[in-house]
Formats: C-alpha cells, structure tokens, sequence
C-alpha cells in the first residue's frame, strides 16, 4: 500500500507540479486484474481500485493497517465506475451496476469483487475511513441516491449532485459520499468554491475522454495551484484546501469526505474575488 504523508499548508507554495502530484494526486488506482490502495494521513482515508476480469479478486488486508481483515476497525464504501458486477460481503451477495454504491460496515470479515464481463469489467473505486461502530452492509443505487440539480447554463455549471452515503440517508460512521454529473457544455465543479476544516475530501474524475482534462484547484484560497487531471485520477483535498475545477469537456466525479462531522453545507464559502 503506497502511504501519503499529511501535509502543512504552508509547504505547497515550495512544492514543484511534481511534487505537488506526488502528495495529492493518485493516477494509477486502477490496473485490469488487480487491487490497489492508497493509505492518506488526512484522516486516515485509505482509497483503493479494484478491476476484477475473469477471476474475483478479495479485498485482502495490508500491514498497514495492522489488521486481521481490513473491516476490522474501518467502514468501507464502493463505487462500481465501469460494467456491471457483483460485490460479495460476508455471503452476502450485492449486484452493482455502473454509478451504484455498496456501503459495507465495520466488522465485515471477507469482501470480493467479481465482474460479469472480463471485455467490460467491473471498476470498484474504495474510498474507506476508520468507524467507531457497526452499521449495516447496504446497496445504494443511483436511482436511490438523493438527486438535487445546480448551477446553471451562464456559469458553464449546470449539473446533478446525487448522495449516496449522508446524514438523511444511509448512515455511516464518518463516510459521506457522492457523484456529481455535469450537463454537456458545463464544465466547471464547485464553483463558487469552499474549504471545510472539519473533513478532508476526495474527487475522484471520470467520464472524460482520452484527450481531455480537468484543471483541478487546490490549496489555500490565497494561493491556488492548479493540477491537470485524465479520465479516473482521483485528488485528496485536505481540509485547508479548496477543491474546485473546470474541464475540457462535461465529466463527472466520486466526492466522498471523512473526519470531525457528517453536516454536508458545514463549508466554509469562498467568494471567487477573493481567490488568488
Ligand atoms: O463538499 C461537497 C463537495 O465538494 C461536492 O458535493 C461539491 C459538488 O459536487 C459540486 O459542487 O459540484
Ligand atoms: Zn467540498
């Protein structure tokens, strides 16, 4: 499991575009055939890809965790981003197809991950944080996520923000998760933008084509700096951090937040004069 340090605010203004990536940016969760994680010191997130083709492939656990299975003393959400697939918790079998979320709780001993079809397999994004107790294993599909539409045309912004894991809807621990989709000719995420100094956040890009880009923002809101981010590369904001981007092309992203609360609008607005 790669590790990633926790990082000072003040200790991004000296970091080069490739330091900066080294620290924020994961651009290699995903490989056909395999289970990667990341493990993040910003609120002990660990963040994971899982690309089964003909053969499932168990959730396993690492040193790292110092574990005897990697539920023991975490929550677990999973994102299905590619073709359909079944997700397997305890015996407990759950079908997911493309933009569907598996909530899996803490005390879940074994975990594995199959796909219908190796030629369009599935592509579990993990995104885990540590759980003080025990709460049900539970399938949210997109169609049961909570839909607000936002934004609009003048701002390039028009867009979906779904909730699959919050405080009105499928309790967790500390998880809160979402997908945001934007309308064809939007391009901008989170803009007005925010920081919350109680939970680190992570987006996750996907749905961009080969030859396109998200510019992300990241850092103080005096002092953005900005990472080119392809299809499926996943960025970890920590709580001091803006996190905010506008895309070459309509895209969506996996948001998902850990740490001290669950109170989604608890986010501090930056005015965008204020931006530097
Ligand atoms: O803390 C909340 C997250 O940043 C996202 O929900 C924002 C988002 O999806 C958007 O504005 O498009
Ligand atoms: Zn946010």
């Amino acid at each position: 499991m790669q590790t990633r340090e926790a990082t000072h605010p003040a200790e991004i203004t000296a970091l080069d575009t490739d330091a900066l990536r080294a620290r924020f940016v994961v651009d290699d969760l995903f490989q056909p055939g395999a289970v990667r994680f990341v493990y993040s010191h910003e609120d002990r997130i660990v963040l994971g890809g899982v690309v089964p083709l003909d053969s499932p492939l168990s959730l396993g656990t690492d040193d790292a965790l110092y574990a005897d299975y990697f539920c023991q003393r975490r929550e677990l959400a999973i994102t299905n981003l590619g073709g359909t697939g079944t997700v397997t918790a305890d015996g407990v079998e759950f079908a997911l197809a493309a933009e569907d979320v598996l909530y899996v709780g803490r005390g879940t001993r074994e975990v594995s991950f199959a796909s219908d079809d190796a030629a369009n397999p599935a592509t579990y994004y993990l995104f885990s944080a540590t759980a003080h107790t025990d709460l049900p294993t539970t399938l949210v599909t997109k169609d049961q996520a909570a839909a607000t539409a936002a934004g609009a045309a003048e701002t390039a912004n028009r867009r979906t923000i779904r909730k699959y894991l919050h405080q009105e809807g499928v309790g967790t621990a500390q998880v809160v998760l979402g997908i945001t989709s934007l309308e064809p000719g939007s391009v901008w995420n989170t803009m007005p933008c925010h920081t919350h100094g109680r939970r680190t956040e992570v987006y996750l890009y996907y749905g961009l084509g080969p030859e396109h880009r998200v510019v992300h923002l990241m850092g103080e809101p005096r002092r953005t700096r900005n990472l080119m981010l392809a299809d499926r590369d996943v960025v970890i904001s920590p709580s001091w951090s803006v996190h905010t981007g506008a895309g070459t092309s309509n895209y969506a992203f996996v948001w998902a937040m850990a740490g001290e609360n669950q109170e989604f609008d608890d986010m501090q607005q930056v005015s965008t004069d204020a931006l530097r």
